[in-house]
């Protein structure tokens, strides 16, 4: 091992414990009423964490500068907040670094701006990506500082093309993000740019699968965009998706593809040779696919039917590794030395018979841990997990197992989800012995809070729950330590509010749901057998957020973090 990678041993904490590190994703910590679906569901595993060990139980910030996003405004995320949980430190993140490259305008000198450039003359800028201003995979207002200052540098014809949101904003909310899109097209018009927005879809059935869930989901939009063949058609966007929207049960996150055609009922804005595209969607998970689709030569995923000749950049690039996009407007947070790669560089002595003939002999450089989840989930827990980097450090050290999540269905429909497969494969990785750390995601909360049905996200809970506790007992019966955490917050908080914490009714008289995320604190707890005695919470990390947990849970492997890790969590009395 490199010595860099060193860590210290801890002066007080044994190592070969295994340590199970769980993330409840979207599980947020709040009053209780009747919004507050983990207030409403069974939840004895986690209730029992909080009631029985006041000092091994705490909230941890999970939102705005805590994990690296603009302001305090802004809710937390599975990408910034995994990121925080591996690396231990916070990094200035994608909405900031796009905030920053466009207030100084270095984003249009840089390379990835000149690149696409060369096609301005002769050629069409199409821009696609998620119209919102949620700040969660992208936002409105740097969508518009990016056509402004396209139209400023020489474009003559820009087509956009939507993704509606409703999932990190309010549902409904696309009209008024599309009719000011509409405004700032109409007045690069006025400036003699042929501007108009060329197709649209909603973002879970058109475009933004991830982890190579559903493809088809990415078909239906480069059909749309690409190809300019949608079932719909339509003048103008607007008037598109509030047609749409008519039809039972539509809502902006799953509106159908659409494309704007023109009098003779020509699409628009095929992507055609030569043309340029930006994806401007800064956060990686869900633009990945869409990616590989407009970059690689080589691609067997649907079929492309044609395959322009394009200049193409990423609003960032989205994978370090596998450097996808070569080109992209902004570069991405530099997410180096990660717990996870600190910990696979670090051996650690294990009893695995299947790395020796005696049980008892030591063997060192073996640090293994598991990490799974469903689809849905799977990257968070390594791809963001491990600085947005595919692919594991170290194949033999490491395995990473996958539960395929149902797919085709909104997650209310069965809102257990994978959770007791999640539950089970985690609970038969802590008995086999072989693993020193396994890391799981439980994706109810989140995926099924998504949705905004109320009823569905209690019964999400309740199976997240089921699967912690299948977690605690197997931690129990080895003799190990266990770190309950979550990402951010969704299912604690289904209603949107006034300032003073009413719920705000809609125009239709109804409340209105509230299908993102939040702005809340999120549990943290600690325990298990193998946790040495007097370990516990500090008092004097009161501000303590999500980076703080790499550094604890390298504590509890028997290490000390590098000196630039944010402080641990806990002491040893
Ligand atoms: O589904 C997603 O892409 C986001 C919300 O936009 O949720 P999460 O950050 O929990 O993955
Ligand atoms: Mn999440
Ligand atoms: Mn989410």
């Amino acid at each position: 091992m490199a010595s860099s990678w060193k860590l210290a041993d801890h002066p007080k904490l044994p190592k070969g414990k295994m340590v199970a590190v769980v993330v409840l994703d979207g599980w947020g910590e709040t009053s209780p009423d009747k919004y507050n679906c983990i207030h409403v569901a069974e939840t004895p595993a986690m209730d029992s964490l909080k009631k029985s060990a006041p000092d091994k139980w705490r909230l941890l910030k999970a939102h705005g500068t805590a994990v690296g996003l603009p302001s305090d405004d802004d809710m937390g995320n599975s990408e910034v907040g995994h990121n925080a949980l591996g690396a231990g430190r916070i990094y200035a993140q994608g909405a900031k670094l796009v905030d920053q490259a466009l207030a100084s305008g270095k984003i249009f000198n840089d390379e990835g701006f000149n690149y696409i450039k060369q096609s301005f003359a002769n050629n069409t800028l199409h821009l696609i990506g998620l119209m919102s201003d949620g700040g969660v995979h992208s936002r409105l207002d740097q969508l518009q500082l990016l056509l402004k200052g396209a139209g400023e540098r020489g474009a003559k014809k820009i087509r956009v093309h939507v993704l509606t949101d409703g999932r990190d904003v309010l549902d409904g909310t696309s009209v008024a993000h599309a009719e000011t899109l509409e405004k700032d097209l109409s007045e690069l018009r006025g400036k003699g740019i042929d501007a108009q927005i060329a197709s649209g879809g909603g973002r879970m059935y058109v475009t933004m699968d991830r982890y190579e869930n559903d493809w088809q989901v990415v078909k239906r939009g480069w059909d749309a965009q690409v190809l300019g063949e949608a079932p719909h058609k339509f003048k103008n966007a607007v008037e598109a998706i509030k047609k749409l929207r008519e039809a039972p049960n539509a809502n902006d996150q799953y509106l159908p593809p659409f494309v704007i055609v023109d009098d003779g009922g020509k699409a628009v804005g095929p992507v055609l040779d030569g043309d340029a595209v930006v994806t401007f969607n800064f956060r990686a998970d869900r633009m990945t696919m869409l990616a590989q689709a407009l970059e690689n030569e080589k691609f067997d995923k649907f079929d492309r039917v044609r395959m322009p000749k394009i200049r193409y950049a990423g609003m960032l690039q989205y994978d370090g590794e596998l450097k996808l996009p070569s080109h992209y407007l902004v570069s991405p947070p530099l997410i180096e030395r990660t717990s996870g790669e600190y910990l696979v560089n670090n051996g650690i002595r294990t009893f695995a018979c299947r790395y020796s003939h005696s049980s008892f002999k030591e063997v060192d450089t073996v640090f293994l841990s598991m990490y799974n989840s469903e689809t849905v989930k799977f990257g968070h827990v390594t791809f963001f997990w491990n600085g947005n980097r595919s692919g594991c450090f170290n194949s033999e050290k490491e395995e990473y197992v996958e539960i395929p999540s149902d797919s085709g269905i909104t997650f209310n429909v069965k809102p257990k989800m994978k959770a007791l497969e999640v539950g089970e494969k985690a609970r038969d990785a802590i008995l086999s012995g072989k693993f020193d750390q396994v890391r799981v995601n439980i994706p109810n909360g989140d995926m099924v809070g998504h949705t905004g049905d109320i009823e569905a996200t209690i019964v999400g809970c309740k199976a997240a729950d089921d699967a912690v506790k299948t977690i605690l007992d197997a931690v129990e019966k080895v003799g190990g330590i266990y770190v309950v955490t979550a990402d951010h917050g969704n299912a604690e908080d289904m209603v949107k509010r006034d300032k003073k914490g009413e719920p705000l009714i809609g125009k239709d008289g109804n409340v209105q749901i509230l299908t993102s995320h939040t702005l809340h604190p999120v549990p943290v707890a600690i325990g298990g057998p193998g946790l040495a005695g007097g370990v516990k919470f500090r008092k004097d990390v009161p501000n303590g957020g999500l980076a703080n947990v790499a550094a604890t849970v390298m504590n509890l492997h028997g290490f000390v973090a590098p000196d630039d890790y944010e402080t641990t969590l806990i002491e040893v009395a």
